[in-house]
């Protein structure tokens, strides 16, 4: 493990999920995967904003293979995050950016004093990618480049001033070479009331 951040934290996990696990999903997701949908005003539509294939995992339609494996990289993700997550509530999403697929700049949380928040993301990647496909935090100047069994983890809202975590602002960046394959997680700020204590209501976060 790395913490390529240190003020805000990010770190950096490498070989937290095996080739023979990616080969898995690779296999048995492709089927499965819909161009994203982003909120608008006018309701969910795809978008040029963020151009990438997606999928909800676990998922009803898989193979018990393919859930019994998203059990285990839950319980992976809540080992190496100490986060709690929950395989029904908090879903996956496996991520296929095609040539020229991307993610503008964005930030993970709602900011909606409504529903809960996510209080942290953990991002895996499943392949490399020779050009293009980097996460980038553009406050940090960082770049994480894919690469397969690493992972990333940021957290959207601050653990010590219990506010929205601005400067984690990211994007991902246009594939220029083959495909970038992903894993990500957004984990939810309720469960997590007794191992991160005090996290400050939504309508009292401050917003600069
Ligand atoms: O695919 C990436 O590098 C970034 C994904 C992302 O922004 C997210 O999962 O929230
Ligand atoms: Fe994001």
């Amino acid at each position: 493990m790395e913490q390529i951040s240190m003020d805000p934290d990010i770190f950096v996990f490498h070989n937290v999920i095996s080739s023979a696990e990616i080969a898995i999903l690779d296999r048995e997701m492709e089927a499965f995967l819909v161009p994203a949908k982003v909120a608008t005003p006018e309701g969910e539509k795809v978008s040029s904003y963020r151009t990438v294939k997606s999928v909800r995992l676990p998922h009803v339609n898989v193979s018990r293979e393919v859930n019994l494996l998203a059990v285990r990289l839950h319980k992976r993700m809540s080992d190496l995050s100490d986060f709690n997550l929950d395989s029904y509530s908090d879903v996956m999403q496996v991520l296929k950016y095609d040539f020229g697929g991307h993610a503008s700049i964005h930030n993970d949380y709602f900011k909606n004093s409504s529903s809960e928040d996510r209080i942290a993301t953990i991002l895996f990647y499943l392949n490399d990618v020779s050009s293009g496909g980097g996460t980038v935090f553009f406050d940090l100047n960082l770049t994480v480049q894919p690469e397969p069994g690493k992972a990333v983890l940021w957290y959207n809202l601050n653990l010590d001033t219990f506010d929205y975590e601005e400067r984690n602002i990211h994007a991902s960046c246009p594939v220029k070479i083959g495909s970038k394959f992903a894993l990500t997680q957004w984990v939810l700020e309720h469960r997590q009331m007794f191992n991160r204590p005090c996290l400050r209501p939504p309508k009292l976060r401050q917003y600069k």
